[in-house]
């Protein structure tokens, strides 16, 4: 049981700090019920011991155990004090009665010395991780309270250093509302001086904004742009939300550094906040939720998904104060968070309304605001994803046609519903083949001209299954535009996944391709009538020439398009070009 709990169940080494911290103030919460004038402290000390080993005495002055309890909770494993008590979950943070077997992990033996409150006489409890124990009465004078020997394991010495067990209680205990000292005989520091402003009554009317942000830099090393107090009475929850000064991605995980009964339960507490709050970094204390046993995260119950919704609703009424008082610090917000806004009103009407005019998207015409989108268009036209938004960005933006790229993720489903909130618009998703269909047809004069020229470049094409249109389009520059449907660029993708798989998964690619009815030409390169370039290629009249520079104007609208190219189609680029300086050589 020994072995399996302090070798299996804590993360790391260090955690035993954590469990003795825990202990004590647990103990002091006991001793201060009884008498409510009592100051509790904790004392660490450590020194070397001779033999290359170190030693820890942790002490404090809380409530003891006498030798019935020594008997009872220190020396069966799970038996715990803390869990008779009425208060159990609003005092005390240990329940389980493991967590002094985190010792052992680094000690091969706990001596325990403990006076009781409650009893004259002082006890000595000798474990060892074997489950073997000794107690013994002490002679002599002792005040209440209990103070704990720990020896280091041959390796675990540097657990025993007075810089790191001072790091370590600052990091899991400074918080705690009892004095927590470390020395080394010589030197001593208490190492956690006053209270956290956010736990002050009245912080909110007394802390001014500057010291908050302070506070926060301190804390995190960062320097936030605002601050968000938090608070849920579901699991009695208080903290304070600092927001990033970046931006941050909806897949990277923010830690927020969570404190139970103000004592440090975990640094990656990832499922207090909604999924979308992943513009704060958070300081939480809670004084009623569950831990595990591990005591590094909280039991994923309806009292946890309460203080998630709790907690979500202070982000959101900040939102909506700023939305509605303070327009400056929104529009700093959004510039570096509007993902996080854009998440929140995908599920939240009252969020949308509010908020989408301000949001940015990406569009044909640049990064547009939807209020500026709204102001020049009455039909919203939005691609659903990036590819199509590729192709046709410029053509569109040439034609002064807005397009916006739902390829991002919630900006689709954002267009989508704007006309359930702004009817009087309308929300069109735009095909990249309509695009080209609306451009100008050539006149009879004009299709004979280029009649020649393409019947070659159809001929150039067909082998890539791709056929061959000339029209009218802006802007001039551009020689030709490849469009494609979305079924049209997954049979590309088959087809260029079929050149590098093995041959029977090449016939299941083959066979899937079929099963979808793969048309003979499933892309289309439209030529542009107005670009000199064509122009020329029409006149030469030449079909060879033609014929190769169609091949590297279908590659270079490939790659505008960003299209991945398959092997024939990489050839073509070489080929044309080794053709070119023949031709120019000759
Ligand atoms: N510093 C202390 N002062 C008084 N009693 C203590 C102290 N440390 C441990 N104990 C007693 O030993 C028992 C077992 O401690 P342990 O840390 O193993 O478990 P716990 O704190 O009860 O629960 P958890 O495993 O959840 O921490 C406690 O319930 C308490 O009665």
């Amino acid at each position: 049981m020994i072995e399996l709990l302090s070798g299996h169940l804590y993360s790391s080494p260090r955690v035993y700090i954590r469990e003795l911290l825990q202990n004590g103030t647990d103990a002091i919460r006991a001793r201060a019920k009884q008498q409510p004038d009592f100051a509790g402290e904790i004392t660490l000390e450590v020194f070397a011991s001779g033999d290359g080993s170190r030693t820890l005495i942790f002490e404090d002055n809380g409530v003891g155990l006498t030798e019935a309890e020594v008997h009872q909770f220190l020396a069966i494993i799970g038996e715990s004090s803390k869990r008779a008590d009425e208060m159990r979950n609003t005092d005390f943070i240990g329940r389980f009665g493991i967590g002094l077997l985190s010792c052992f992990v680094v000690s091969d033996e706990i001596v325990v010395i403990s006076r009781s409150v409650h009893s004259d006489k002082a006890v000595e409890w000798r474990g060892k991780p074997d489950g073997t124990y000794t107690i013994r009465l002490l002679d002599g004078e002792f005040t209440p309270g209990t103070r704990i020997y720990l020896r280091s394991k041959l390796g675990y010495e540097e657990y025993f250093e007075l810089a790191t067990v001072k790091d370590l209680c600052r990091h899991y205990g400074a918080l705690l509302p009892y004095p927590v000292t470390v020395s080394d005989g010589s030197r001593s520091q208490t190492i956690n001086e006053g209270k956290p402003p956010w736990l002050l009554p009245n912080w909110q009317q007394t802390v001014s904004r500057d010291a908050m942000l302070d506070y926060g830099r301190r804390f995190f090393g960062e320097n936030f742009i605002d601050f968000i107090p938090l608070h849920s009475e579901v699991g009695d929850v208080q903290g304070i939300a600092f927001v990033l000064p970046h931006r941050a991605s909806i897949a990277a995980k923010t830690n927020h550094q969570v404190y139970l009964k103000q004592m440090l339960l975990s640094e990656n507490v990832e499922n207090i906040l909604p999924e979308w709050a992943f513009f704060v970094k958070c300081i939480i204390n809670t004084n009623d939720l569950l831990p595990t046993a591990s005591r590094e995260e909280f039991y994923e119950d309806s009292k946890l998904a309460a203080v998630r919704d709790a907690l979500g609703n202070c982000l959101r009424d900040y939102l909506i104060y700023l939305a509605e008082h303070d327009l400056p610090r929104l529009h700093k917000l959004i510039a570096i968070h509007f993902l996080s806004i854009k998440a929140l009103a995908v599920q939240d009407d009252q969020l949308y309304r509010l908020f989408i005019k301000w949001l940015p998207f990406e569009t044909s015409q640049g990064r547009l605001t939807m209020e500026q989108i709204l102001e020049h268009n009455a039909v919203i036209r939005f691609t659903p994803s990036l590819d199509e938004f590729r192709q046709i960005s410029r053509v569109s933006a040439a034609q002064s046609m807005c397009v916006i790229n739902g390829g991002y993720v919630f900006d689709a489903e954002l267009i989508e519903r704007l006309s359930d909130f702004f009817p009087e618009y309308s929300v069109e998703r735009v095909d990249p083949l309509d695009i080209t269909e609306s451009f100008e047809d050539l006149n009879t004069a004009e299709q004979q001209l280029v009649f020649q020229f393409l019947q070659t470049a159809d001929a150039a094409l067909q082998s890539f299954g791709c056929k061959a249109e000339i029209k009218k389009f802006l802007p001039l520059e551009l020689p030709a535009l490849y469009s494609t449907s979305e079924e049209a660029t997954f049979l590309r993708s088959v087809e260029r996944t079929q050149e590098d798989a093995n041959p029977l998964f090449a016939s299941v690619l083959g066979t899937l391709g079929a099963a979808f009815g793969v048309p003979a030409a499933h892309g289309q390169l439209c030529f542009n009538f107005h670009n000199p370039v064509i122009a020329k290629l029409v006149q030469s009249g030449d079909p060879a020439l033609q014929r190769m520079a169609v091949e590297m104007i279908y590659v270079q609208a490939l790659l505008m398009g960003h299209h991945p190219l398959n092997h024939r189609e990489m050839k073509l680029l070489n080929n044309g070009l080794f053709n070119l300086i023949e031709l120019g050589m000759r």
